[in-house]
């Protein structure tokens, strides 16, 4: 049974892999082109059979590029199918095997798996090998029916190979360029939190945790300054989520903005940030609370009718002693924030003994 959140599994095929949609797109431009120049080739080899093939690939793959930029991705791949099979054989039944026609069959292999699912593929796989293997048996029995000229066919031959060498080119740059861009994503989905584009909690536990390391090695200062928007809850309930959204943001970009490079910074929770900051101790560590502090305080918040809106934050600091582990050195934090909300909130506190 399928669950309502895992979508893959009914997901219209044809909704999936769009890149490779798009590089079919492409292929058929290229091969359209490569007809067009086979065109005139084969008319100046005298073989005209094989010259006005290329006609009708040529309509065939307008009609794919057409089918595809529709959605008809069916379509466009049985098109796609039909041209290359029947003229890969045509040109090999015509002028032999030696025309390397078969080339084209072989560039099939990869495009099977992405565009089909995994049972069809391997089928259609079989079928691709065995029409290989028939068309080589049957030349290997009979004579080309329109032999052309050995050295003309060498140049079929040397042109064939070449265009494949290209289309092969092609398709394995894109492929890894997908690749590369695809595990980009996921590395930046996997470590940060969508909304404000600060690490997440997860991410930043690992980061600080060897941060830590480093310290408990050098015993180089690292300041922890934890930052709670003051009232949030009253700002989403007044003027709507979608403005508490912006609201964190933009928060998350003015802490950022008054602290170092090196500093790590999260969302910690909901409205909570949690900023570490290397090489730093706690004095210099609550200067850069009160900047953040300030810049908050002097930015100008505006509801969506104008209306100036106060946002200000609380924060707590603390710094990481040698007998600390990362929960220890952030629950004195947490207090110190716990303090700045007592004693009436848009203020600075500093860990207490
Ligand atoms: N818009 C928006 N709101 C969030 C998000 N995450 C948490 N919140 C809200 O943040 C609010 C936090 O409220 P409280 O914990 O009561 O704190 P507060 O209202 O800021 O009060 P103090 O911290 O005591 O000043 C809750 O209403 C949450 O729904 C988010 O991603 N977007």
């Amino acid at each position: 049974m399928s669950h309502p959140g895992t979508t893959s599994a009914r997901e219209p095929f044809r909704e999936r892999r769009p890149q490779f949609w798009q590089v079919a797109k492409r292929c058929c431009q290229i091969a359209a082109s490569v007809d067009v120049a086979f065109f005139f080739l084969f008319h100046l080899l005298g073989s005209p059979i094989l010259a006005w093939v290329n006609v009708v690939s040529v309509a065939m793959y307008v009609v794919a590029y057409r089918a595809l930029g529709r959605q008809q991705n069916g379509l466009a791949i049985s098109l796609i199918w039909a041209e290359v099979i029947i003229h890969a054989g045509l040109g090999i039944v015509l002028i032999g095997w030696e025309g390397g026609f078969h080339y084209y069959l072989l560039m099939f292999i990869p495009a099977l798996f992405v565009s089909m699912r995994l049972r069809a593929a391997v089928i259609a796989l079989a079928g691709l090998w065995s029409y290989y293997v028939a068309l080589h048996l049957l030349m290997w029995f009979i004579e080309p029916l329109q032999p052309i000229a050995p050295g003309a066919l060498l140049g079929v031959y040397l042109f064939n190979l070449s265009v494949v060498f290209a289309m092969f080119s092609y398709l394995s740059f894109f492929y890894l360029t997908m690749v590369t861009a695809a595990n980009r994503k996921l590395r930046r989905m996997a470590t940060t939190d969508s909304l404000t584009g600060l690490f997440n909690r997860r991410h930043m536990t690992y980061l600080v945790e060897k941060e830590l390391a480093r310290f408990q090695r050098n015993g180089n200062p690292v300041a922890f300054l934890v930052l709670d928007i003051d009232h949030f809850k009253a700002i989403n309930d007044q003027y709507g989520h979608e403005l508490g959204d912006r609201v964190l943001e933009d928060v998350a970009g003015i802490i950022k903005a008054q602290l170092r490079t090196q500093d790590l910074i999260a969302r910690w929770g909901g409205e909570e940030f949690l900023a570490v900051l290397p090489d730093t101790r706690i004095q210099s560590a609550q200067a850069s609370a009160e900047r953040v502090r300030e810049a908050l305080m002097t930015h100008d918040w505006r509801a969506p009718n104008g209306e100036r809106i106060d946002i200000t934050i609380s924060a707590g600091v603390s710094e990481f002693r040698r007998d600390d582990d990362l929960n220890s050195a952030i629950s004195r934090a947490d207090r110190a924030l716990y303090r700045s909300k007592e004693r009436g909130r848009n203020r600075v506190e500093l860990e207490t003994v």
